[in-house]
Order: C-alpha cells, then sequence, then structure tokens
C-alpha cells in the first residue's frame, strides 16, 4: 500500500499543481465550468481517469462549480496516488475550457 506523504513531499507536489491546496490529510481544488452539463461533462471524465487509476476523487458539484478532493481512503492520508490524480483532474480541466 502507498505511504502517507509528509507536509513536506505533499507542499512539494502542489508546487507543480496549479489551484491546488491541502496538506497530507487532504488536497482539493475548486474550478467553475461554463455551465451545470459542462461540469457534469468533467465529472463523467475524471470518473473514466480514476477507473483508469483504480483511485477515485471525493467530487462535490454545486450548479457549475466542482471541487475535488484526493487522499487515500485505505493509507489515511494523501500519497503519491492522490497527486498523481490531481494531475490527470487538471489535464482535463485543461482542456475543458
Ligand atoms: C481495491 C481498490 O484499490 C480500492 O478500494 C481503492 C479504490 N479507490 C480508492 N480511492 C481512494 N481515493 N482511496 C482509496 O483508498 C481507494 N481504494
Amino acid at each position: 500500500m502507498a505511504d502517507v506523504l509528509t507536509a513536506e513531499a505533499v507542499r512539494d507536489g502542489l508546487g507543480g499543481l496549479a489551484g491546488w491546496t491541502g496538506d497530507p490529510t487532504g488536497i482539493s481544488r475548486t474550478a467553475e465550468l461554463g455551465s451545470f452539463p459542462a461540469a457534469v461533462a468533467v465529472v463523467d471524465r475524471v470518473a473514466e481517469v480514476a477507473e483508469e487509476l483504480d483511485h477515485h476523487p471525493d467530487i462535490d458539484i454545486r450548479w457549475r462549480t466542482l471541487t475535488f478532493r484526493c487522499v487515500t481512503h485505505s493509507a489515511g492520508g494523501v500519497t503519491h496516488r492522490d497527486l498523481e490524480l490531481a494531475r490527470r483532474i487538471d489535464d482535463i480541466l485543461r482542456s475543458a475550457r
């Protein structure tokens, strides 16, 4: 099982991720899309990536604003798998704008 990262390692990882904040208890990012259908389409693409990685974000949908939270539930904190998932979510968000 992946190890929970130290606060410093999470900080380093977040350095390469625009818009994400957090600490070893979880990392999150909010993004506003152009419409509710556009937001739901992003969630659908994130679902595909989550299945591919077998790693799943917590997702909050409020009209066209999405909040993603990544934490490895089985490890009880943020692991390298969350940083990878966050990078993939950013790729999707970039291409959705
Ligand atoms: C068996 C499978 O790897 C696990 O149940 C996965 C699925 N997706 C997961 N996603 C997240 N975020 N944390 C987990 O611990 C987790 N566990």
